[in-house]
């Protein structure tokens, strides 16, 4: 699977010192374009980015906001689910029933959805009609 693949390559790239932790994340715009993106780790820990923050920025700067599909993959026991805010940055250009495939480089899978791993998410609706 083309997308998948995309997320084990670059997730060799990853720049992981500190938890040893390597992340690739691939998204698909609605072009059919890739885009992948790799953890980005930091001596000042808070600063380091997550793969799925470095896939959705390449799509945003490359044109596009329409995420139709999403892979990340990580050497892990089991699929490594997106952190809260990786969900809503993936939220906020995907829907609800964009699929997630979530995998391990041992060949275990999770499909799942944002709106699965995100449900009662905040968006523009609560943005207006509160005065
Ligand atoms: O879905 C995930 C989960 C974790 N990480 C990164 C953040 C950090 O660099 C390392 C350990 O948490 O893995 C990601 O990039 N994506
Ligand atoms: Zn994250």
């Amino acid at each position: 699977m083309a997308l998948l693949d995309a997320a084990r390559e670059v997730r060799e790239r990853a720049y992981a010192p500190y938890s040893g932790f390597k992340v690739g994340a691939a998204v698909r715009g609605a072009s059919g374009r890739i885009y992948h993106g790799c953890n980005v780790e930091n001596v000042a820990y808070p600063e380091g980015t997550c793969a799925e923050a470095g896939a959705i920025a390449l799509m945003v700067a490359s044109g596009e906001t329409d995420l139709i599909e999403v892979a990340v993959i990580a050497d892990s026991s089991g699929p490594v689910p997106p952190c809260g805010g990786c969900r809503q940055k993936l939220a906020e250009f995907g829907r609800a029933d964009t699929p997630v495939l979530l995998a391990t480089l041992g060949g275990a899978t999770l499909a799942t959805t944002i709106g699965e791993l995100l449900p009662g998410r905040f968006d523009i609706s609560h943005l207006s009609g509160t005065e």
